[in-house]
């Protein structure tokens, strides 16, 4: 429960805890409940019961060879039950991920996410935030990445989660704040 007036919930995998941190972040900002995917791309009945009574729900996943790791997808083929029913119709949606390389095909992940929103008659949430791409920029800059429709972020493949950008943990963060305020001018109770 984040506020008196609006559910979010952050819906995540991560194999290897740096996804996590972002899904973390985006919790901070936007007061979210956090839902972790398991290794076997699993939730407890309890966990879809939230996001069904979720305002808005946020992807989160690692970028694994260009797309979403396979535990995220297998969590996106079973929330064809939600669809069967329209539960997840009208929710705001939104998603991060994080990957090793600076581009990685991150993208890709994003606009899966975007996918999924529509294929449950969701409204997508941008980002909003200008890029950091000037000669002064840098690695702690917010969106260093230069995103549109969503925070990513890049960890060196030999980095463990707490060397993370704090730029690209602070992007997440704001964002996390957007959903937040954009479920609170678009949810009517
Ligand atoms: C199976 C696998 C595939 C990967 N594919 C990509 C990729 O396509 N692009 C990229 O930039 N990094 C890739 N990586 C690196 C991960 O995205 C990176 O290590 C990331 O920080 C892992 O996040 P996690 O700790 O939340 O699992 C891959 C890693 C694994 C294990």
């Amino acid at each position: 429960m984040s506020s008196a007036e609006t559910n979010i919930a952050v819906v995540y995998h991560s194999g290897y805890g740096h996804t996590k941190r972002m899904a973390e972040a985006v919790a901070q900002g936007s007061g979210a409940e956090l839902l972790a995917i398991d290794a076997e791309g699993n939730l407890s009945d309890e966990q879809w019961a939230v996001l069904d009574a979720a305002d808005a729900i946020i992807f989160g996943s690692p970028t694994y060879m260009g797309g979403p790791s396979w535990q995220f997808k297998k969590f996106a083929d079973a929330s064809s039950r939600a669809w069967f029913e329209a539960k997840w119709q009208d929710k705001l949606f939104g998603g991060f991920t994080n990957s090793a390389s600076l581009n990685g095909d991150k993208l890709n992940t994003l606009q899966y996410f975007v996918l999924l929103t529509g294929q449950h008659g969701g409204l997508w949430v941008s980002m909003a935030l200008k890029p950091a791409n000037t000669k002064a920029a840098k690695r702690d800059d917010v969106n260093r990445m230069g995103s549109y429709l969503a925070p990513m972020a890049q960890s060196d493949a030999d980095a463990n989660p707490a060397e993370m950008s704090e730029g690209d943990l602070e992007t997440a963060r704001l964002y996390g704040v957007r959903i937040a305020q954009t479920a609170g001018r678009f949810i009517r109770r």
